[in-house]
């Protein structure tokens, strides 16, 4: 199966090398990008080659990766889709982009062609995405699978409605930056009493790995947020302490208010 990236940035990089760590063969990926710096440079770490368009890409990918940014996403569609078009069952279309609906995306070919919307996230670096998949009617099982089976290289794949793209999107598209932006605030916090950044950093990231590996667990066998909370809320401790002057200062409140602003912008986006 040859694989054509439309975009060489930090998600189809992401995406590429993870595959080919995997065990997929890069010779058979594609990359087109804006500039001719970023497709030749992923090309050649990946063993792929570069097309020399995004029309060439088309009639040469079996599945096509757009893996530009949603204000460019009409652009492209509009220079391959007289070649989607022609092609049929032939080609399907994977858009990793947020925002864009199978609706909008299929208005802007002007057919309803096999169409996949994903949303991976930045962890895929480490092969820790999870991603989201939905296909819409036309794509095949086949095709459904083989984008399945790209994006499990990077992380686990759940598959949801349309619908629940915006909420998914903020939950782990966007939440990973709000936890980076956790974590720096720690690496402040230490600071303040005396250590270093970096050593702060890697204290508070170390600490919610592992609360994140131990809420997976939890969760599996049935338990939620709460029952963890409570195990860590001694009597008259510290985390009772601090609990209750995150919540005092909006912490819960400003943490949906994020969810709430990242789902209106993603609806905006079309
Ligand atoms: N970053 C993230 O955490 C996530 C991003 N996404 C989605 O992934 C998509 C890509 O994001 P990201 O990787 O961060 O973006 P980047 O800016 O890193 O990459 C965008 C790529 O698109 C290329 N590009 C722009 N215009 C064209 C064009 N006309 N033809 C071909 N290639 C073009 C750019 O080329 P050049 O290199 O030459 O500039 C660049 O390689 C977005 O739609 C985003 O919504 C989804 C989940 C998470
Ligand atoms: O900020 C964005 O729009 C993209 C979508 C999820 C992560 N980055």
């Amino acid at each position: 199966m040859r694989i054509g990236f439309i975009g060489a940035g930090s998600m189809v990089g992401a995406i590429a090398r993870g595959a080919v760590a995997a065990g997929m063969d890069g010779s058979s990926f594609l990359f087109s990008d804006a500039r001719g710096v970023s497709a030749p440079a992923l090309a050649a770490e990946v063993g792929g080659t570069v097309a020399s368009s995004n029309d060439t890409l088309a009639w040469q990918a079996d599945l096509i990766v757009l893996g530009v940014k949603p204000q460019v996403q009409s652009a492209v569609i509009a220079e391959i889709r007289s070649t989607v078009k022609q092609r049929g069952q032939e080609v399907a279309v994977l858009s990793i982009a947020a925002g864009r609906s199978l609706e909008s995306m299929s208005r802007d070919f002007g057919a309803t062609v096999p169409l996949m919307r994903a949303m991976p996230n930045v962890n895929a670096q480490v092969g820790a995405s999870v991603t989201a998949l939905c296909p819409n009617d036309v794509v095949s099982d086949a095709q459904c699978e083989a984008a399945r089976s790209v994006l499990e290289t990077v992380g686990s794949v759940v598959d949801i409605e349309e619908k629940d793209f915006p909420i998914f999107t903020a939950l782990a598209g966007c939440s990973p930056a709000w936890f980076f932006q956790m974590i720096d605030a720690f690496g402040r916090a230490g600071v303040k009493y005396g250590l270093k950044k970096a050593q702060s950093v890697e204290i508070a990231a170390a600490a919610m790995l592992g609360s994140a590996q131990l809420m997976l667990k939890a969760a599996a066998e049935g338990a939620n947020p709460s029952t963890l909370i409570d195990q860590v809320t001694s009597p008259g401790g510290s985390t009772i302490a601090g609990l209750l002057a995150g919540e005092e200062a909006g912490l819960s409140t400003a943490i949906v208010r994020a969810v709430d602003a990242a789902v209106g912008h993603d609806h905006r986006l079309g």
